[in-house]
């Protein structure tokens, strides 16, 4: 089967005749409905990575491993049964929720994705399905729910990360090689469906479920019931959003099955990279990038500057280049032990909430511009609800001319600073669908935004060069 596969997906796409799926794409095309436009107006959101692993943060045993702070456990090659002691120890005194939310609402976020259960199998929830859960640590208290409450009273939607690798339990497989593995696996899919549907029924305002750590075998040699999860998670949240990263087709083809057909409602590939800023293929769907501050630390690591750390300008550029091209953001933030979200991370937030309180109709409801070439000084962004275009700028060329290319039979009708909307700047049409837009002669301390009023127009002055 493998060779004929390896024969098949050498063949161009369009020259494969479609090959029959069980367990592929279960539809084309984005989804429409109301949670799905609501996920997608989101745009920003808060990934927030805590579990054991805050504890040793990176340290263990007086050594410093600068590998992610949250894979600990199998960079110091450290036992089960060390590793699970650290449940006795769990107890974030500090932890409250409500700052955490009204940080996470100064910020700009929309949407909240907090992992209940990462590798290390310990479950921030009271789960009747495994006793390595919160409610058998010092804090006893029931996490996810208290952030659920805090996060939707101040308008953000939570979706919950759920890793379906699990180093704490005795049924994980990466591998089915044996009746055996086969036999414990199965039992391993039972305690993930459980769980999961545990999840979905006792957090009713759950808007989406983020799977992660399903690139082993045993996940590709069950591509079944990476569908029997997504049908169940929308049979008991209907609406419920999923990424591709849970899906695996009858072939072990993840994200995108056999046929080439995106699976789940969006791609979850981009993990802290993005797509080249031309890269106009991902605008054909729904997709979301999620972004470390560091350079590799979901969980929280004891030494912040262990390896290079983002500006808040250099994140909110990111954001503005997902945003350009049809994408969410999601910014990582890993909590201490303590349940205090560090300083570094508390003043990024700041200052990419200050830029989102002006600059955000440049952000929500924001997509991708078609017809609007991408310029090196910054994105263009399009709002399907105030149908504005907004120039975000992050270059301003020595010249202080922004130069623009429009689509054709559209003309630029008006510019003016979103941060100060009396700020008239002056447009040159100098030739066919070439604009000058000539900045105001003052000091842009931080990346800023043109709102940019757009008109059809068919006038033509200008005659094409014959060649
Ligand atoms: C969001 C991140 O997701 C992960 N891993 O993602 C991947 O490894 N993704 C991946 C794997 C293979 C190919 C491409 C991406 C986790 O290991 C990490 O701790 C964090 O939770």
């Amino acid at each position: 089967m493998i060779c004929s596969l390896l024969g098949f997906l050498s063949l161009p796409a369009q020259n494969r005749e479609k090959k029959q799926l069980k367990y592929g794409a279960q539809y084309k095309g984005k989804r429409e409905d109301a949670a799905m436009q609501k996920w997608r107006s989101n745009r920003f959101g808060q990934f927030i990575h805590w579990g054991l692993y805050a504890i040793p943060g990176g340290e263990w045993k007086g050594k410093t491993y600068p590998y992610a702070a949250e894979f600990l456990k199998s960079s110091a090659h450290i036992s089960n049964a060390t590793w699970d002691s650290l449940s006795y120890k769990f107890n974030p005194v500090k932890f409250d929720p409500k700052a955490w939310a009204k940080m996470a609402k100064n910020m700009g976020v929309k949407y909240m994705t907090i992992t209940t259960k990462h590798h290390e199998g310990f479950s921030l929830w009271p789960s009747k399905y495994s006793e390595f859960n919160v409610a058998n640590t010092p804090y006893k208290k029931d996490i996810i729910g208290a952030l659920v409450k805090a996060y939707n009273s101040e308008g953000i939607d939570v979706n919950f990360y759920y890793s379906v690798l699990d180093w704490h339990h005795p049924d994980w497989r990466y591998d089915i090689q044996s009746k055996e593995d086969s036999i414990a696996f199965s039992r391993y899919l039972n305690f993930a469906q459980n769980q999961l549907r545990e999840l979905a029924e006792n957090y009713p305002t759950v808007k989406g479920f983020w799977f992660d750590g399903t690139w082993d075998k045993s996940i590709k040699k069950n591509g079944w019931w990476t569908l029997k999860i997504e049908k169940m998670l929308k049979e008991i949240r209907p609406g419920v959003v999923v990424n591709s990263r849970l899906r695996a087709d009858d072939f072990g083809s993840r994200h995108f099955d056999s046929n080439g057909d995106m699976m789940g409602d969006y791609e979850s590939g981009y993990e802290r990279r993005l797509p080249s800023p031309t890269d106009t293929q991902v605008i054909h769907r729904d997709w979301e990038a999620c972004m470390t501050i560091p350079e590799n630390q979901w969980g929280y690591h004891k030494k912040w500057d262990i390896s290079y750390t983002k500006t808040p300008f250099e994140l909110i550029e990111m954001l503005a280049q997902t945003t350009s091209l049809g994408g969410n953001f999601l910014l990582n933030f890993g909590p201490q032990a303590d349940g205090m979200i560090r300083t570094e991370e508390q003043q990024i937030a700041e200052t990419i909430g200050n830029w989102m309180k002006i600059n955000h109709p440049a952000i929500y409801n924001g997509g991708y511009a078609k017809g609007w070439q991408r310029q090196d000084w910054g994105y263009f962004t399009q709002n399907e609800k105030d149908k504005k275009l907004y120039a975000i700028v992050f270059n301003i060329p020595i010249s202080g001319i922004l130069k623009i290319q429009t689509p054709e039979g559209v003309s630029i009708g008006k510019a003016s600073l979103l941060e100060n909307t009396n700020s008239k700047i002056t447009i040159k049409e100098i030739a066919k669908r070439q604009i000058n837009l000539y900045l105001p002669k003052q000091s842009f301390p931080a990346p800023f935004v043109i709102v940019l009023d757009t008109a059809n127009e068919n006038k033509n002055n200008y005659i094409d060069a014959k060649t």
